[in-house]
């Protein structure tokens, strides 16, 4: 006979250390990301790594972070969050890219979120659909003072997170969002919000646009976002994204 064998040490899905992580997490759909992030803090040391989750832990001006991957798309996302959380973080932000959908938000700017359309396909099976996701406002309110401090030119209002990346045979109903004053479109934001909410978390979002998907997205190889612009815009706004999740305490 054989007793009930030992909890393993790490958690099934992103093979995370179960417990102990700490409290702050800033969360980045591409696992190259989230390396290149830990390359600035001190003391980095990889903490996990399976599938598309990619996890760091380390310190940026003295405060322990964790930086992980999520990939793409809420669903896959979803499961970093809850044993990111299960884990011990209790506040994350989201640093991403995504298409703007207003002409004067540009190519290298920043989006910072205040809330998301639920179009991201998996939180429906969470919560209601009329339930909101809302961006916990000290994180709006950070992520502006850490854009600021940085001198990055940076919007504020609602991001569209959408499953599925670009259309196929049903249209979207862009002009209808355009016209409700949605500034960007990302894949999962909503996801975080909504997740923290309903667990009582903290969670934000902070995005650099890469084209505008108004016009590139309908032709997926009209997106490109493997430019100098990007690059260098990502590389200012993890200093935003990074300053801001410290200053939340
Ligand atoms: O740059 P990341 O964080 O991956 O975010 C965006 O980029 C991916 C699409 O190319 C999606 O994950 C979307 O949300
Ligand atoms: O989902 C995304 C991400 C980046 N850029 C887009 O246009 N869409």
């Amino acid at each position: 006979m054989t007793g009930p064998t030992a909890q393993p040490s790490t958690l099934p899905i992103t093979k995370i250390p179960r417990t102990g992580l700490p409290g702050h997490a800033l969360v980045v759909g591409d696992p190259e990301r989230a390396t290149a992030i830990a390359g600035l803090l001190t003391d980095a040391a990889l903490i996990g790594e399976n599938r598309e989750y990619r996890s760091y832990q380390g310190r940026w001006h003295d405060t322990p972070v964790v930086v992980s991957s999520h990939g793409v798309g809420g669903p896959g996302a979803l499961c970093q969050f809850q044993e990111l959380a299960e884990a011990g973080v209790h506040t994350f932000l989201r640093f991403g890219t995504a298409g703007a959908l207003r002409a004067d938000i540009t190519d290298g700017d920043l989006v910072i979120a205040e809330a998301a359309v639920r179009d991201d396909g998996v939180t429906q099976q969470l919560v209601r659909p009329e339930y909101p996701a809302f961006a916990t406002p000290e994180t709006v309110l950070a992520l502006t003072a850490a854009a600021r401090a940085h001198e990055a030119r940076a919007h504020r209002g609602v991001v569209w997170t959408r499953a599925a990346f670009s259309p196929m045979v049903r249209e979207l109903p862009m002009n209808e969002y355009l016209v409700a004053g949605v500034i960007a479109i990302e894949m999962e934001l909503a996801t975080l919000l909504v997740f923290a909410a309903l667990k009582g978390l903290r969670a934000g979002g902070v995005l650099v646009i890469d084209g505008n998907a108004t016009v590139d997205n309908t032709d997926p190889t009209g997106y490109d976002p493997h430019r100098k612009v990007v690059f260098d815009a990502v590389a200012r706004g993890t200093a935003v994204a990074l300053d801001a999740l410290v200053a939340l305490p």
